[in-house]
């Protein structure tokens, strides 16, 4: 029963409630047909789970910005509470657990450099084993989707275990067939909540090696801590007995990060690579600028973006273009609340659709085509739209937006400094429509690379 002056809706089926509204294979359009029906919020019943859909940037503020802590609350009867027995902290509930592993996390990976020098430089090894497999295909078509997946998993993998693995490695190949594989099976917000996560069980995740070599932990030494499982492990004997922390809390906490920063920055580097390849004038114009700028110089480092509006600019809208995580992870109510006059109740389930702020219409100069304008004025100057939100917002927002950022920011000005990536004359029209799941993934594409001659 919808409960009262609830956001309006289509008509509910008993039973299945909405389900028939949406496309099982990509709800996207279906999201957008609803919000032009029935507004910016309004209500579907995905079964018996009445849930709240949120569009559009000034919906989007009010609950996640203005009411934060009332939005701030995740669902907690879904499949993957159970696979991760409660014990993460992206899927977990607003309270105490939550909060201060949130905090512990952010501090520790600032600490340990996100946003610092010392992340920079695990950034720029990486890049140097995407550089050595470009090296080796300079004039030949590949597929860049597993060296991206992998760059990405490792540099995560740095920051939890401080170890990287070989891309050919088979536990990493493992990990990402099984990343890809949830992906692509992770259909809809009902198969969000069912059918993708038992495959989370099997994972041979890279962790399960590197808690392996937890015993690799006896090697550490108290107070000097090498990575995150050390800070956490620090931070655990510190803490009182009937405290939040707890050694199988640092096992899914480390997952939820292995998790949340693989697919998300790979998938947003994939769309980087398809537009620049397909937008060569765009590919161009940001190397006469990284040439200009880094001139007389070894490598990027992040503070160079100041000097770079367009590339920032370029960065900015492949972001905006990918939409990478297009429904955001659910939100709950955590208690009664109101959203535009609309009456929502403690736990409803909520639903933001990130795309429709990045490509709300009146927010964008540009809003439905791939156009670095949409980040500079008049002057050329790099400039940052408030509907510029794929981390979200409020007390919820990414906390690895700070690593995305350079991470994304490094990788491309150090590979278009060095390469030129073409689209094969062969691969025929690019089909930029990206496969749907809780990240969307641009479909497998070819890619020519090229030494550039001016190097
Ligand atoms: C381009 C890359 C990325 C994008 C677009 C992205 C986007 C998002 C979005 C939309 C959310 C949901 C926020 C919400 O519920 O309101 C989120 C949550 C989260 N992200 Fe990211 N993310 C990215 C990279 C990363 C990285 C690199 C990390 C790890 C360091 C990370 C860690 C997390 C965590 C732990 C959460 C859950 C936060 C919480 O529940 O409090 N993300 N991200």
């Amino acid at each position: 029963k919808k409960p009262k002056n609830f956001p309006p809706g289509p008509p509910v089926l008993p039973i299945l409630g909405n389900i028939l509204h949406l496309n099982l294979q990509n709800p996207l359009e279906d999201f957008e047909k609803l919000r032009k029906s029935y507004g910016n919020v309004y209500s579907l019943f995905l079964g018996p789970e009445p849930t709240v859909v949120i569009n559009g940037l000034k919906a989007m503020k009010e609950a996640m910005v203005i009411k934060a802590a009332e939005f701030a609350g995740r669902p907690q009867d879904m499949f993957i509470n159970e696979v991760t027995q409660r014990k993460g902290m992206a899927f977990a509930d607003y309270g105490s657990s939550w909060r201060e592993h949130r905090r512990f996390s952010l501090m520790t990976m600032r600490n340990f450099g996100l946003g610092k020098k010392s992340m920079e430089e695990r950034i720029h090894d990486e890049t140097q084993y995407i550089i050595k497999t470009l090296d080796k295909n300079i004039g030949k078509t590949m597929s860049p989707q597993v060296m991206f997946h992998n760059a990405a998993s490792n540099i995560m993998c740095q920051v939890l275990f401080g170890t990287r693995y070989e891309y050919d490695d088979t536990i990493i190949r493992t990990f990402i067939q099984s990343v890809t594989e949830i992906t692509k099976i992770t259909n809809g917000p009902w198969a969000v909540l069912y059918s993708s996560f038992p495959s989370i069980r099997k994972l041979p995740l890279p962790f399960s090696k590197a808690f392996k070599q937890m015993k690799h932990k006896k090697t550490r030494v108290p107070g000097e801590p090498r990575d995150f499982i050390d800070c956490y492990l620090d931070e655990l004997g510190k803490r009182p007995d009937d405290s939040t922390f707890s050694e199988d809390k640092l096992i899914f906490t480390a997952i939820d990060l292995q998790f949340a920063g693989t697919d998300t920055t790979s998938n947003t580097l994939l769309t980087a690579f398809l537009y620049l390849m397909n937008y060569p004038h765009i590919q161009e114009r940001c190397q006469q600028e990284i040439d200009r700028v880094l001139e007389g110089k070894d490598r990027a480092s992040f503070d160079d973006r100041h000097q770079m509006p367009y590339v920032q600019a370029v960065t900015h809208e492949v972001q905006r273009i990918a939409n990478t995580v297009p429904l955001s992870v659910f939100h709950s109510t955590t208690k009664d609340t109101e959203l535009m006059g609309y009456s929502i109740p403690k736990g409803t389930m909520i639903i933001q659709n990130l795309r429709s702020v990045l490509n709300e219409e009146g927010q964008w100069k540009y809003p439905h085509e791939f156009n670095p304008g949409n980040f500079l004025n008049d002057q050329g100057e790099f400039v940052k739209p408030e509907a510029f939100m794929p981390f979200s917002a409020g007390p919820r927002m990414c906390l690895g937006e700070g690593l995305a950022r350079m991470e994304l920011f490094l990788i491309m000005v150090t590979l278009l400094r060095k390469f030129k990536f073409i689209w094969p004359e062969d691969a025929g029209e690019p089909d930029f429509t990206p496969i749907f799941g809780i990240t969307l993934t641009p479909r497998p594409y070819p890619m020519k690379v090229q030494l550039r001659s001016s190097q």
